[in-house]
């Protein structure tokens, strides 16, 4: 992962992969023609084939590497692998990070969801993660979440660790500036940028703007 503070994150659904496509580059190009103000993009992909993610993914990958943007996987580090993935994100059930590390390798990123616990960011971390990832922060509509994070714990896992922590959860280009001030290095967000009601650059923008990129 690069330096920018946006971490996308696709919509669990995608109907119409080349207009997607058309999209992510729109994304991608909110910034004076290039991608600089985004982190990675993760596929995100739920209840489809591992076919689908694949395919998925095969029309990212070039999009994303012209753009110097990397691409993970969500859940999955074996089609991480398949796809030639930049990496895998990984939640609590989706198998450890030394099975992750053993298949991708030590140039891979490897991130895993941490709830609210710095007790599991600091496994993950003493595992090999490259960044764990705290939530879920605020409501969100793009999954049923189970946890709730208090920005608080941004700041003391900033202070106690290297490791990157990338927060989560209902991130609108209101609430991420509060988030990156309380410790985040990175904000993962989904539907306030494809939702986003004048479009999916529109919502870049608005993230761009707040984040300063
Ligand atoms: C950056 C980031 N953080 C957290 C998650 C959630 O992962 P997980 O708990 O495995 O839930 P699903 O996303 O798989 O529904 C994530 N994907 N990305
Ligand atoms: C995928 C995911 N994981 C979360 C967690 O708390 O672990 S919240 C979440 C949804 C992120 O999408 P949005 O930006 O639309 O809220
Ligand atoms: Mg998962």
């Amino acid at each position: 992962m690069t330096d920018p503070a946006l971490y996308l994150i696709t919509p669990p659904k995608i109907a119409d992969l080349p207009a997607f496509a058309e999209e992510v580059v729109r994304v991608f190009g909110t910034s004076a023609g290039t991608a600089a103000d985004v982190a990675c993009l993760q596929l995100r992909l739920k209840d489809v084939g591992d076919d689908e993610v694949l395919r998925a993914a095969e029309t990212l990958l070039p999009l994303c590497a012209q753009a110097g943007v990397g691409l993970l996987i969500n859940d999955r580090a074996d089609l991480a692998k398949k796809a030639g993935a930049d990496g895998v994100h990984i939640g609590q059930s989706d198998g450890s990070v030394a099975e992750a590390r053993r298949l991708l390798g030590e140039d891979r990123d490897i991130g895993v969801t941490c709830h609210d616990s710095i007790h599991l960011a600091m496994e993950a971390g003493e595992a090999g993660a490259d960044y764990v990832a705290f939530g879920a922060f605020f409501p969100t509509t793009t999954k049923a979440v189970e946890h709730h994070a208090d920005p608080e714990i941004l700041s003391r896992w900033s202070e106690m660790a290297t490791v990157p922590c990338v927060a989560i959860g209902g991130i609108t280009a209101e609430t991420a500036r509060s988030l990156i001030e309380a410790g985040a290095d990175y904000v993962a967000v989904s539907g306030a940028i494809w939702n986003h009601p004048d479009g999916a650059e529109a919502g870049a923008r608005a993230f761009q703007a707040a984040l300063g990129a």
